[in-house]
Parts: structure tokens; sequence; C-alpha cells
């Protein structure tokens, strides 16, 4: 049994629907579709998802939000009459929607995910109701009916234990079962939505539970690319990397795949095979537990904006019992993540994505810093980019950073900071965001040009 999830772009239109019929119903492995909101018609254009979250915003701020849900209506209307579908489907729609837009909003986080959820939720109700009209056994299927138990974080929540023993049940349902991406239910009953690009995660969860063969994500690329189309054009196709090498290139960048979404998917051994929607009979990329080391020591350089680096230094740092457990305290004191601690022996610097914080919490944050810790400096450098480099084929090569940071040398990009990860499948640069282009480009040069993937 396989478990197939079809992202924004692939739903977009009543043509790209067609395409996603004919993809299911060619293979009855095919039998559980997470489908996502619909996506983006053309490079201008705005998801749902964002059409919802404006329109909770406006509701919020006790503005008529009557103009924005007519545009997310209109996008599903669109779809059904290009489909001919019976007009009791955008009825039902419409009618969710104003549900929604009417309770409660004392809590305005819970009120924009019970917005965003019906995306999903509206478009599973569609593209069952689409399947029914060609003949085809397909049911909608209700999250919190199936047990989709998730923890009550609004925009960032994780599913239950429970949840995997409870939606196992779905296998003995008959059709192909639609189930919306995206969000679940708490234990209360009340809707919370993942991160966005979350119904990847959704598909990786009921892969797991359902204990499926192949997890199928359904998207607009021909495979994973060693690097982001949009930085080199037409860059190598990846055709197998692992689970580890993809969790760390798509949390730094490579927004193909969600990087909550390989651990559920993972620890069931269930491959993951990324696929285009507008060209099936591609092979795709497939996500494994063990690859053939075939392709050198890269597999792949993904790199992110928007970082800042706090910069401590301190005589004898080395010394003192606990100093990175009080820094890292007083980070947590402001509720700040870190992405990574470079250190040496009297200094480390903390790298944080710069959005978390505004200037008065980095002052505040500075001020603890200088004047609890004792530190004898410490600097602030925003506007960073990371890149970073991965392969599993790292750890039999010797020289690879110095390769990468000789290409970055080449193409005069001043290294910010460079963090080693510990399981050895990856290196981490930090440059100034205008230099990220030209030095992803330059790793690009250095690592592929000369190598077959
Ligand atoms: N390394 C990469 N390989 C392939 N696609 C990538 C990579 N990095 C970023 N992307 C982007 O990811 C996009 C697909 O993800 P997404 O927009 O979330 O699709 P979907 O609508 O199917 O969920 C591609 O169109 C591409 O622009
Ligand atoms: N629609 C949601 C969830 C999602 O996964 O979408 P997509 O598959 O289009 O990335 C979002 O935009 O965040």
């Amino acid at each position: 049994m396989k478990v197939i999830k079809f992202g924004g772009s692939s739903l977009a239109s009543g043509k790209q629907l067609e395409k996603v019929l004919k993809i299911v119903t060619a293979d009855p492995e095919r039998k559980v579709v997470v489908v996502s909101a619909p996506g983006k018609r053309y490079a201008e254009d705005i998801k749902v998802t964002d059409l919802l979250i404006e329109c909770a915003e406006y509701s919020l701020q006790n503005q008529d939000p009557k103009e924005k849900l007519e545009s997310v209506l209109e996008r599903y209307a669109a779809i059904a009459e290009e489909l001919l579908l019976p007009d009791g489907v955008i009825r039902e729609i419409h009618d969710d929607l104003v549900t929604r837009i009417a309770s409660d909003k004392s809590k305005p986080d819970r009120f924009i995910d019970l917005l965003k959820a019906s995306g999903e939720d509206n478009n599973a109700k569609l593209v069952a109701a689409y399947f029914q009209s060609r003949g085809v056994e397909a049911h909608y299927v209700d999250p919190k009916e199936a047990g989709l138990l998730v923890s009550d974080e609004p925009g960032n929540a994780q599913a239950l234990p429970e949840a995997f023993e409870r939606l196992y049940s779905l296998n003995k349902r008959s059709g192909i079962l639609i189930f919306p991406g995206f969000f679940g239910y708490s234990e209360s009953g009340e809707v919370f939505t993942f991160s966005r690009s979350g119904s990847d995660i959704t598909g990786s969860i009921l892969a797991n539970a359902l204990k499926a063969d192949l997890y199928e994500n359904f998207t607009d690329v021909d495979a994973v690319y060693s690097v982001n189309p949009s930085i080199v054009k037409s860059p190598k196709e990846i055709k197998e990397l692992t689970y580890r090498e993809m969790r760390e290139l798509s949390y730094a960048g490579f927004t193909v795949l969600h990087d909550e979404a390989l651990v559920p998917a993972f620890r069931a051994g269930i491959p993951v095979n990324i696929k285009n929607t507008n060209n099936p009979s591609a092979p795709g990329t497939l996500i494994v537990n063990q690859r053939d080391n075939t392709n050198g020591p890269v597999i792949g350089i993904a790199s992110d904006k928007g970082f800042c680096s706090i910069y401590v230094s301190k005589y004898l740092m080395n010394r003192e019992i606990g100093f990175g457990r009080k820094l890292l305290g007083v980070l947590e004191d402001y509720g700040l993540s870190y992405e990574h601690t470079p250190s040496g022996i009297d200094d480390v610097s903390v790298i944080l994505r710069e959005n978390q914080l505004d200037e008065k919490v980095m002052d505040a944050v500075i001020n603890r810093i200088k004047n609890e810790l004792h530190a004898d400096e410490v600097k602030v450098a925003h506007s960073l980019a990371l890149i970073m480099v991965v392969g599993e084929g790292m750890r039999q090569n010797v020289g690879t950073m110095a390769r990468a940071s000789k290409a970055l040398a080449n193409a005069s990009v001043n290294i910010e900071m460079i963090n080693q990860g510990s399981s050895e499948v990856s290196m981490m640069f930090g440059v100034k965001e205008v230099d990220e282009k030209r030095a992803v480009q330059a790793l690009y040069e250095e690592f592929f040009v000369p190598v077959t993937v």
C-alpha cells in the first residue's frame, strides 16, 4: 500500500486535478491520498493558505473579511467549474467558511489555525467529490474521527504518539481515502496546524501509522536537485539520498520537503519518493536508509537567509564550568531557539534565526550576557546566510572542507564561521547574505560539475 501526497501546486486548478486523478488511479496500491490546499497557479498567484491567513487577520482586527473570503471561495469555485462539479460542493465550502469565521476569537492563534486548516479540509472534500464524479470510490476522511491527535501548539503542532495507533484502523476502510494535510486535533478537540508546508508531515505520519510500503510525495519538480534550482540553472538531479542527508538539506533550505516530514517515515523504514505531478513517468528521487556512495563526498548544497550570530568571548571560558549552560539559559529565558554554536577556547558564537527577536530583545540578551556572564566582548552580526554542504561520502573523503573553503576563497566570499556537524554528513558555512548566491554557485561548481550524481 502506498500513501501519496499532492502539494498545493499539484492541486491549484482543475487541469492539475485531472493529472492527480490519473496518477492515483494508475496504481491500485495508491490507497491514501493526502492533499494540500490549492497553491499557486502562476508565480504571482496567492496560495489559498495565505488568503485564509489574511482573512483571519482581518477578522481579528474587526475588519470585514468578506472580500478575502470571496477570493478563497473563488479559488474552489474555479476548480469546480472547470471540472463540472455539482453546486453542492461549493455551497458546503461556503457554509464551512462562514461558520469558521464566526467562531470564538478569544485565542487569536487558535482562530488563525482554524481558518488555515480549512484550506486543506475543504480541498479534501472537493477532491473526494471530483473522484466520485468520475466513478471512483473515494471518501473524504475527517482527521478528528480518524484519530490524528496533535499537540496544542498553534501553527507548530506535533503528532502525539497515540495518533499512530488510532490511524492504523484506516487500513480497514474501502476505496481511496482522501485525507486533508497540514492539521490535526488536540485532545480537547481543537484544530491545530503543523508549521507551514506541513502537509508533507501528514503524509509521513499516515505512511508510518498505516505501515505503507512507500510514501510518494508529488510536487512540481522532476527530482530533488543537488542545489536549489532558483540559484543554479538546471542543477544535477539526485536519484537517491539518505533520510539523514535529506533532513539536513530540507532543514537548511531545500523547501521541496518539510524537514519534519522524514522522521515518521524513517522510524518505520518507509522509503520516500519525490515525484513530479507534471511528469509522473520521471523516476524522481528516492529517500532511503542507506545508499551506495557513488557520487563523491557531497550530495547537496542548501542555503537559507535570515540568521544572526551573537559572538561571546571571555578569557578562560574553557575552564568556567557551566558557562555554556548559563549562556543558553539567557536565550531560553526569552524563548529563543538556536541553530549552531561554533566555539573556540575563549569564545563561542550562537547562531539564531533573526526573525525571533527584535532590537529590544537583542539588547536585553546582550546586556544579560555582559552583566551576568561577565563576558569580555559580545558582538552581534546580522543578515547572515547559512550554507550547508551535505553528503554521507564526506566521512570517507579527505579534504572536503579544504576544497569547499578554497572554492569560496576563489569566489571572494568571506567565511564568517564554519561548523562541522558531529554526524560528519554536513558542514556549515556562515556568510553574509549578499554573498549567499555566489557562495552556493562556487560550491556547486567545485563539487558537482565534474561528477555524475
Ligand atoms: N533542491 C531542490 N530541489 C528541488 N526543488 C527545490 C529545491 N530547493 C527548493 N526547491 C523548490 O521546492 C519547490 C517544491 O516545493 P513546494 O513549493 O512546497 O511544492 P508543493 O506545492 O508541491 O508543496 C520547487 O518548485 C522548487 O522551487
Ligand atoms: N497549505 C499549507 C500546507 C502545505 O503543505 O502546503 P504545500 O503542500 O502547498 O507546501 C501551506 O501553504 O503551508
